[in-house]
């Protein structure tokens, strides 16, 4: 029994999936989907604690075979209704919204696979290349379920069907608008997602560009796909285009339907558009309460009146009321098929290791690109180091010059600090939003995203503090033995990555106007502790600071590897030259070290510390940014 069961499973997903072949250079077919809600409330928490409800429990139904258009003047509720039926906000949302018939709360991870969401904002990377950004998407999103031929010419056909042929070798940041608009939608296309959410598509393009965006979208719905978006106010031709309109105003549906009936119902409520007028202006200005309308009433005849075609998904039954037959539209009982069923025609996600190769690949072509900014990350250390190794010239190799020598440490490890910290902490916000996009439209997982990052990030950092170190390190004179190097190497090194991964959580955690200074602020506090205050002087309630600074352990196992280790005897010069009393307090190193409380030397100790930090800090970072990735 349980074989035939399969066989039959087996049999009917074939179906599902059928003519999922990309030879015909055509997307594959996908069964349609139509979404239903109902009584959809949003609530949201406000500064005084109160409750504000944005949306007032609007019901609709918008199908496949359909351009939708949510309308509605600003503050309406648009785009909150658009991301709760993306599953973009789940939280302080009430109501049902089934798909296909069937309630989608117990799917959400199947729906989240077959929709794809595109925001206002096109956040693309600059540095790719259309087809680059494209070749990326399909390997991400196709896998290895696909060979790198098949997705060559997918990528062809859908880059030829939105006219972005001529562009494929543009760089995205020099795209227009309207073609930044077109290549956002061709990225989500590749899996052919039958249900497509855009956020205001055509806002900042031009008339000729919002056309032709318009009848893109009305030529993909042509084909099957439930296509919703949000819009501001289309021209008259432009309106006409949309099969379905959906109007909000204040958070109430005030009508649902074909755009050819907006104006008989607004004039059976005794609200006349006038001659030449606009409808879709007509309609916001209804919206607004001009005309003396009454936007509670308006919302109940809309509910009364709802969507009066009948769909794949509902029948029409005649009721009887009052004595009197009335035409009822009733949701279908069974649906055609679940998307639990459908998810199986899906690509197999792209494993891990493939994920990350290709992300990786994207970010070192990204890298080869940043010339500039990268070239000046490493000229600045270089030339910081030589200024250092002017002013502190020598300082390594003297008795007279252990104050020196000591700010120099000091300032070699806080300089290595900011640039490590500041790198990221400025440039991830900007980058989170690309992430969202990606992350939330399935094309790869967290972890992949990380690794990927840290292998260029990790890498470069090392590459600007040997930069530094190795000119600043001769020029101040230091000990030339490998192994003071090395380890001064390392404790330097292990400070900056660490610095590195708190950069990464400020700015996953903090808008950019705070990271900007908590970064400097908690680099300050934290290199006072151990810097020319003994521990003694510390008040009692701010040792602790002192214990968990991995800024003071790198500051002391630095000062350790040049000055440590049984260091013989320092020359004692003065301007250069042998001094005539031949008389300097620290010509025993260990001496200074015993002053300065550094004398009880754990390197291995310090060293763990600080990474054993710096692998908190990035768990911290890696939970920070997935919190936020999934909070909806
Ligand atoms: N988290 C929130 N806290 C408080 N108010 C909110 C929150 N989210 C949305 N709102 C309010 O809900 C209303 C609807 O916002 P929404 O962004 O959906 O409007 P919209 O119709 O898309 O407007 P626009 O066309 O200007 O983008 C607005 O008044 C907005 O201020």
């Amino acid at each position: 029994m349980e074989g035939i069961n399969a066989l039959n499973k087996t049999k009917h997903d074939m179906e599902l999936c059928n003519n999922n072949d990309y030879d015909q250079f055509s997307f594959p077919k996908r069964p349609t989907v139509d979404i239903n809600f109902q009584d959809i409330t949003y609530t949201v928490n406000t500064i005084t604690a109160a409750k504000k409800e944005i949306l007032h429990g609007v019901s609709g139904e918008f199908r496949s075979g359909e351009l939708t258009a949510i309308m509605g003047p600003s503050g309406a509720g648009k785009s909150t209704l658009l991301n709760i039926l993306a599953g973009y906000t789940l939280k302080g949302c009430q109501g049902t919204i089934c798909i296909n018939g069937i309630n989608r709360k117990s799917r959400i991870e199947q729906f989240l696979k077959m929709s794809c969401y595109i925001t206002q904002d096109d956040e693309l990377r600059p540095l790719l290349t259309v087809r680059e950004a494209m070749m990326l998407a399909a390997h991400l999103k196709l896998g290895l379920s696909r060979s790198n031929a098949e997705k060559s010419k997918q990528v062809s056909y859908i880059l030829g069907l939105l006219g972005l042929k001529k562009h494929e070798n543009t760089r995205t940041s020099r795209l227009s608008g309207g073609q930044r608009k077109r290549l956002s939608i061709a990225l989500e296309l590749l899996t052919n997602p039958p249900i497509l959410f855009l956020d205001e598509p055509t806002t900042g393009l031009d008339s000729v560009s919002t056309t032709s965006c318009v009848s893109l979208l009305k030529n993909l719905a042509g084909e099957g796909h439930t296509i919703v978006c949000t819009i501001h106010q289309p021209t008259a031709s432009m309106f006409e285009m949309f099969d379905h309109l959906y109007a909000i105003a204040d958070g109430d549906c005030i009508y649902q339907g074909s755009s050819s009936n907006l104006l008989p119902f607004l004039s059976s409520l005794s609200l006349h558009c006038p001659k030449y007028h606009n409808p879709a202006d007509f309609l916001i200005e209804v919206a607004v309460g001009e005309y003396d309308s009454n936007i509670k009433s308006i919302a109940a005849a809309a509910a009364k009146h709802g969507r009066q075609e009948s769909t794949p998904y509902s029948e029409e039954i005649i009721k009887e009321e009052n004595g009197l037959p009335v035409r009822v539209l009733q949701t279908k009982k069974s649906p055609a098929f679940d998307i639990i069923e459908y998810t199986t025609c899906l690509a197999e996600p792209a494993p891990l290791w493939y994920q990350v190769f290709h992300l990786l690949h994207r970010n070192f072509i990204i890298t080869r690109r940043s010339k500039l900014p990268l070239a000046l990350r490493i000229f600045m250390h270089f030339v910081i180091s030589v200024m250092f190794g002017i002013i502190y010239n020598n300082v390594g190799n003297n008795a007279n010059s252990v104050f020196g020598n000591y700010i120099y440490v000091y300032g070699t490890n806080l300089f290595l600090h900011y640039t490590g910290q500041m790198a990221v902490t400025l440039s991830f916000p900007l980058e989170f939003k690309v992430l969202r996009r990606e992350h939330f439209n399935r094309w790869y997982s967290l972890v992949p995203y990380c690794i990927a990052t840290l292998l260029i990030e990790i890498p470069f950092q090392i590459i600007c503090v040997v930069v530094y170190l190795v000119p600043s390190y001769l020029l101040t004179g230091q000990p030339l033995e490998w192994i003071r190097f090395l380890m001064f190497l390392m404790f330097t090194v292990a400070v900056c990555l660490t610095a590195q991964s708190f950069g990464f959580l400020i700015g996953a955690t903090t808008p950019v106007t705070l990271a900007v200074f908590i970064g400097p602020v908690i680099t300050a506090f934290l290199s006072v502790f151990g810097f020319a205050m003994k521990y003694n002087d510390i008040p009692s309630y701010l040792r602790v600071f002192y214990h968990v600074s991995y800024f003071r352990s790198s500051f002391q196992g630095s000062l350790m590897s040049l000055y440590g280790n049984n260091r013989s005897y320092l020359p004692c010069l003065e301007n250069g030259f042998h001094g005539r009393n031949g008389y300097c307090h620290y010509t025993h190193p260990t001496k200074f070290l015993r002053e300065m409380e550094f004398e009880d030397p754990n390197p291995v100790f310090d060293v763990s510390y600080i990474v054993s930090v710096c692998l908190l800090v990035y768990m911290c970072t890696a939970t920070a940014i997935w919190y936020r990735l999934n909070k909806r």
